[in-house]
């Protein structure tokens, strides 16, 4: 097959050779060289704002890139400084229900890996399914539920490259415990103890948010906070060794009665991520403060 062929098709990863197309021209691009990546869920593109001298680039700027059309999603990648810190940040991810193919949705990942990015901070927006949780609430991911991947599908599907991971990556653990256990002390710095929670991740195929048995179901299954994202990118980084460390902010509460008219929507989605989005952001940049001082030292 040549290179156009895979590089259009959508049954197989991208080869090597054009992730590192891509990653070669942001390299050129910019003079920054983050080793940590962030990847910013709806609404929450704001931090990415926040980076001084930065250089930006549209989405369809990249070579190879897919391009984003969800509300919320601004679509382009940022590179620059956050409290001195070099970061690129993903304004705007890829998704299952746009008609992207899970490796896809995830191959931006492989971009920053082959950028030297080191760490992952993935955040989104997701719906409340324990009862304890409140709208607002931010949920440190400390683990997932890969509902692709009971199906037979995963972003890892295809000829597997030893250059980016093993044919057989581990998924425990797959949420740094360091980082978290530092993600705490500063939430408790902030005074946010109240607002933060702890718990484990669905992602489904979306675009339709849930009906009341399949949150039912899920809730049994030990969920506490459902979305459409971040597992193929969690997988995908964790395949090629980098450390992940992920967020949901809770921006609607899962509907589980029958007796109700309310419905979730995605404008309360972006509503509610705006109503959060400075403490999100205050406490993405001290993590990454954090972040920076652990991989200097390791
Ligand atoms: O996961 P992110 O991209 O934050 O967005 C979440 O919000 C959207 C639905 O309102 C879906 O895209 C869901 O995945
Ligand atoms: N699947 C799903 N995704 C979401 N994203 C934000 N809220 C929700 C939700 O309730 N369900």
């Amino acid at each position: 097959m040549c290179l156009e062929e895979t590089v259009m098709g959508d049954d197989t990863p991208y080869p090597f050779e054009v992730i590192k197309e891509s990653a070669d021209y942001l390299l050129s691009g910019t003079q920054h060289r983050p080793k940590i990546g962030v990847i910013c869920g709806s609404g929450l593109g704001g931090l990415a704002d926040q980076l001084d001298e930065r250089d930006v680039f549209p989405y369809e700027s990249i070579p190879n890139f897919p391009v984003s059309t969800v509300a919320g999603h601004a679509g382009r990648m940022v590179i620059g400084l956050l409290s001195g810190v070099p970061v690129m940040c993903m304004q705007g991810r890829f998704h299952a229900y746009e008609g992207y193919p899970l490796w896809k949705c995830a191959m931006p990942v492989r971009v920053m890996k082959l950028m030297g990015v080191s760490h992952i901070i993935v955040t989104n927006a997701a719906g409340g399914l324990n009862p304890e949780y409140k709208i607002g609430d931010i949920m440190i991911i400390k683990d997932h539920i890969n509902m692709q991947g009971f199906a037979g599908d995963s972003p890892l599907r295809g000829r597997n490259d030893e250059r980016f991971g093993p044919r057989f990556p581990a998924m425990n653990n797959a949420y740094d415990k360091n980082l978290i256990a530092m993600a705490k002390k500063i939430v408790a710095d902030m005074n946010l103890t109240n607002v933060v929670q702890e718990g484990v991740y669905v992602m489904l195929g979306g675009p339709t948010y849930e009906t009341v048995a399949e949150l039912n179901m899920l809730r049994i299954i030990g969920v506490d906070a459902v979305g459409m994202s971040t597992v193929p990118e969690v997988v995908v980084a964790r395949h090629c060794g980098m450390k992940v460390f992920a967020f949901s902010l809770i921006t609607n509460q899962c509907i589980t009665q029958y007796d109700t008219d309310a419905q979730a929507n995605h404008e309360e989605v972006i509503e509610v991520a705006n109503i959060r989005k400075k403490d999100l952001q205050n406490l993405a940049r001290r993590i990454i403060v954090n972040m920076s001082e652990e991989y200097q030292e390791s």
